[in-house]
C-alpha cells in the first residue's frame, strides 16, 4: 500500500513536472529567448545603479548600546589614523614644494588599465632619448613575459593526478607534445632567473607562470617603486664593476641563448592543435592577456633582437607602490627643457591607499579606464566586475576634495581589445544589463560609457573645469601620440586659465 502510494505520488509528481515543462516551453515560444548568463562567473553590472548606491546610507536605528559604543570606538580610531595620514601628507607636501616641477600629472586607474603604458608613451614622445636608453631593460621584461606564457602552456602538458584536473588528457599527449615538453623544460629555470633579476625583492613572483590556473593571468611580474631595476641594466650594459650586476648580466645573456635555441619548438608548441583546442575548451584567450608575445616568437627569439617601441608598449610589468617619473622635455617648442613629473601608481585595490599623499598639487589627473574589461573580474577580488570597479573608482576620484583644482582627463583605453571581443561574438549587454538592447558595436558602447563616466564627473558641482575624454589604444604609439598632443594643449590652456591669464 505504502509502495503503491509512493508510486502514485511519484507519478503525480512526474505529471506536475511534465505540466511545468510544457508551460515553460509555451512561455518560451511566446517570449524572445533571454540572453544566456555570462560565462566564467563574471558578475553582471547595472550602470544605472552607480548613482543610487553612492554614497551608501547607513542605518544605526537598531543598534544596541554596546554596538553603539563599539562603532564610536571604531570611528575614533579611524579619525586618529586619518589625522596621522593628514600630518604625513603635510610633511610630504612641504618637501615636494621645495622641488616643484613645472607640471605634475598623476595617472590613476585600476590595475592593468594601461597607466604605465601611457607613461611610456609620454616618454617616447617627449623624451625619446631617455626612452630608447631603457630598451635593454625592456628586452628582459619581454623575455620574461614570453617565457611565462610558454611555461603556462607547458603546465597544460603536466601529468597531474591530484589537486587539479589534467588540463590535457593523457591520451591526447602525443609523442611530439612529450618531446616539446622535454625540449622546452629549461625555460622554467630561465623564468626564475629573469624574474629574480627584474624583481629581486619579490620572490613570490618567481615561477608564478607555471603555477597559474588557466583563467588567471599567466604572466604577472611586479616591480616595486624605487627599486631602480632599469638602472641595473644601464650599468651592466656599459661594463659593470659590480659583481652581482655582472653575474646578473651573464644570467640574462644565458637566458637569451636558451630562448633563441628554443625558438622553433616554441612556435611548434603554440601552433599545436591539441594545445589550441585545450585553451579553447578552458575558455583561455591568451592573446587578450597582457604581455602576450607568442605571436611574435620568430622575431623576438631571433639572435640580435632589439625591442621596438611597439614591443616596449606591449610589455607587462605590474607597478607596486607609487613612482614619480621626472620627464625632461627633449622636444617641443615652448616646453623644451621643462621638467614635468608623471606620477604612476599601482592600481590594484590593496595599493590605492598609497595614492592619497600625491593628490595635492597635481595639475592634471589622467584617469585610465580599460573599456575591454567588462567581461573580466578583478584579480584581487574575483567577485567584482572590473568595469564596475572602474566606475566606483572614478566616482571616488571625481568627488575627492584634494583634486578640485586638477584638470580631469579620462582615457577610455584598450578600445582595440573591446573591438576584438565584440567581433568574437561576446555580447556587452550580457555583462552590463543596463545597456539593454542597444547595438553590440564598438562606437555605440564607447558612446554609452563616455556618457556614463561624464555624468558622474558632472554630478559634483565643484567640478567646474571641462572634462576631456579620449578613446585610446595605448599600445599604438601613433594614435596615442595625437591624443598626447591634445592633452598637452589642454594642460597649457587650463594652466593659463587657472593663473587667470586668459
Ligand atoms: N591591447 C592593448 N593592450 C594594452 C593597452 N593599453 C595597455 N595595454 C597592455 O596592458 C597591459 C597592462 O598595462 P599597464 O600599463 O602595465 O597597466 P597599469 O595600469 O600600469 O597596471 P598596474 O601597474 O598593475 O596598476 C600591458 O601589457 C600593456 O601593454 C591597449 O590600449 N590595448
Ligand atoms: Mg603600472
Amino acid at each position: 500500500m505504502a509502495l503503491h502510494t509512493r508510486l502514485n505520488q511519484k507519478s503525480s509528481k512526474q505529471q506536475r513536472q511534465q505540466q511545468q515543462q510544457q508551460q515553460q516551453q509555451q512561455q518560451q515560444q511566446q517570449q524572445p529567448a533571454p540572453p544566456a548568463p555570462p560565462p566564467l562567473h563574471v558578475p553582471q553590472v547595472d550602470l544605472e545603479e552607480i548613482n543610487s548606491r553612492w554614497p551608501p546610507v547607513e542605518d544605526f536605528s537598531n543598534e544596541t548600546p554596546v554596538q553603539r559604543e563599539e562603532r564610536l570606538e571604531r570611528e575614533r580610531e579611524a579619525k586618529r589614523i586619518n589625522d596621522e595620514i593628514d600630518a604625513q601628507i603635510e610633511i610630504e607636501k612641504s618637501e615636494r614644494r621645495k622641488r616643484r616641477p613645472d607640471i605634475r600629472i598623476i595617472l590613476l586607474g585600476q590595475a592593468e588599465s594601461g597607466k604605465s603604458t601611457i607613461l611610456r608613451n609620454f616618454q617616447l614622445k617627449y623624451a625619446p632619448a631617455a626612452f630608447h636608453a631603457e630598451s635593454e631593460a625592456w628586452r628582459a621584461v619581454i623575455d620574461l613575459n614570453l617565457v611565462r606564457s610558454i611555461t603556462f602552456l607547458l603546465s597544460l602538458l603536466e601529468e597531474r593526478s591530484s589537486g587539479r584536473s589534467k588540463l590535457i588528457p593523457l591520451q591526447r599527449l602525443t609523442d611530439d607534445l612529450r618531446r616539446l615538453r622535454v625540449s622546452l623544460s629549461p625555460l622554467k629555470s630561465i623564468e626564475d632567473s629573469l624574474a629574480r633579476f627584474i624583481s629581486p625583492d619579490n620572490p613570490r613572483q618567481v615561477g608564478a607562470g607555471s603555477a597559474a590556473l588557466p583563467t588567471e593571468r599567466a604572466f604577472e611580474v611586479s616591480v616595486r617603486s624605487g627599486s631602480r631595476w632599469k638602472a641595473l641594466f644601464h650599468r651592466s650594459g656599459s661594463g659593470s664593476t659590480s659583481k652581482t650586476t655582472s653575474h646578473g648580466y651573464e644570467e640574462l645573456q644565458n637566458a637569451r641563448r636558451v630562448i633563441e635555441a628554443c625558438r622553433e619548438d616554441i612556435v611548434a608548441l603554440w601552433n599545436h592543435p591539441t594545445v589550441r583546442a585545450s585553451l579553447a575548451e578552458q575558455s583561455v584567450a591568451l592573446e587578450f592577456q597582457s604581455g602576450f608575445f607568442l605571436d611574435a616568437v620568430d622575431r623576438i627569439a631571433a639572435p640580435g633582437y632589439e625591442p621596438s617601441p611597439a614591443d616596449i608598449l606591449k610589455a607587462r610589468i605590474q607597478t607596486v607602490g607609487v613612482e614619480e617619473h621626472p620627464l625632461k622635455m627633449e622636444i617641443g617648442m615652448s616646453e623644451h627643457g621643462q621638467l614635468w613629473s608623471i606620477i604612476d601608481v599601482g592600481g590594484s585595490r590593496g595599493l590605492r591607499a598609497a595614492w592619497l599623499p600625491y593628490f595635492d598639487d597635481v595639475n592634471v589627473l589622467l584617469f585610465i579606464a580599460p573599456v575591454s574589461a567588462f567581461n573580466q573580474t578583478l584579480t584581487e577580488d574575483r567577485s567584482v566586475n572590473r568595469l564596475w570597479d572602474s566606475f566606483l573608482l572614478w566616482k571616488s576620484v571625481c568627488t575627492h576634495k584634494l583634486l578640485k583644482k586638477a584638470t580631469f582627463i579620462l582615457l577610455l583605453n584598450k578600445y582595440d581589445l573591446l573591438d576584438a571581443k565584440l567581433r568574437s561574438g561576446i555580447q556587452f549587454r550580457q555583462f552590463v544589463t543596463s545597456y539593454k538592447d542597444r547595438p553590440n558595436k564598438t562606437e555605440n558602447i564607447l558612446d554609452y560609457l563616455k556618457e556614463k563616466f561624464s555624468a558622474i564627473y558632472q554630478q559634483d558641482p565643484e567640478n567646474t573645469l571641462n572634462l576631456h575624454v579620449h578613446v585610446t589604444c595605448a599600445t599604438d604609439s601613433n594614435s596615442t601620440s595625437i591624443v598626447l598632443a591634445r592633452i598637452r594643449e589642454v594642460i597649457f590652456t587650463d594652466n593659463f586659465k587657472k593663473a587667470n591669464l586668459l
